[in-house]
């Protein structure tokens, strides 16, 4: 039967990255979004303000809420501090495969916990099981509809602190208009939009980052 898109994103991964080079594997991914197929990831131009966003808070708990084939995850994890591990949450397990196999060949395996499920089940659990108390950064990168329900999650379950920051892909495209009215009138997060454009294209999209102020 024919592959799909992330199996033919790995192939291009394993043909033209270079085993255990975290940028190659990024390049090789983005070429292949360029030149093959579109795909979901958040690409290089939203990319580059998550890897500012992540250097700048240098956090030492972190979790994404949507790996698809972990592009991001490649992008987040290669710039933690030695001994930094992140949790991505992907619902879809052909998803999970393929992320699992391409951030084992960036050489990141060890610095990433991906579970399989969905945030609304595995978010209450994650004090328990992986002795988080709060995350120091967060990446909501899943699905638009889940983005307001999940941080309402994050504060009833206690994973926020002072000075915690969510920064969320696709504010504009799709779209998370719920989410947006939430961070930007609460009193309890200081938000600022980061505009670009949605991966690979030329329609506008961008980031919202969201510090909590507790
Ligand atoms: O579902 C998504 N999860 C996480 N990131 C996503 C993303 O970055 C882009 C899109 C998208 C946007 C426009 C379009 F025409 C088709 C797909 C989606 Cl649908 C997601
Ligand atoms: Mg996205």
């Amino acid at each position: 039967t024919r592959s799909t898109r992330p199996q033919r994103m790995l192939k291009a991964v394993q043909k033209n990255a270079t085993k255990g080079n975290p940028q190659s594997v990024i390049s090789a991914i983005d070429y292949f979004c360029k030149n093959s197929e579109w795909a979901m990831n958040v690409g290089d131009e939203k990319g580059s303000i998550l890897d500012s966003v992540v250097t700048e808070v240098n956090p030492s708990t972190v979790l994404e809420l949507g790996t698809y084939c972990g592009y991001s995850t490649v992008r987040i994890a290669r710039l933690l501090s030695p001994g930094t591990k992140l949790i991505t949450l992907e619902f879809n397990p052909a998803y999970a495969a393929v992320a699992r196999q391409i951030i084992a060949y960036a050489g990141l395996q060890d610095k990433v916990t991906l579970v399989e499920g969905s945030s609304g089940e595995w978010i209450p659990q994650i004090k328990e099981r992986f002795g988080i108390t709060t995350f120091d950064f967060i990446f909501l990168d899943h699905w638009k509809d889940q983005y307001l329900p999940d941080i309402k999650l994050f504060e009833e379950c206690g994973l926020l602190r002072k000075g915690s920051v969510l920064l969320a892909d696709n504010v504009i495209c799709p779209g998370a208009p719920d989410y947006l009215e939430y961070v930007r009138n609460s009193p309890r997060y200081e938000s600022r939009y980061y505009p670009a454009h949605l991966e690979y294209t030329k329609l506008e999209d961008g980031l919202e980052k969201s510090v909590f102020l507790g």
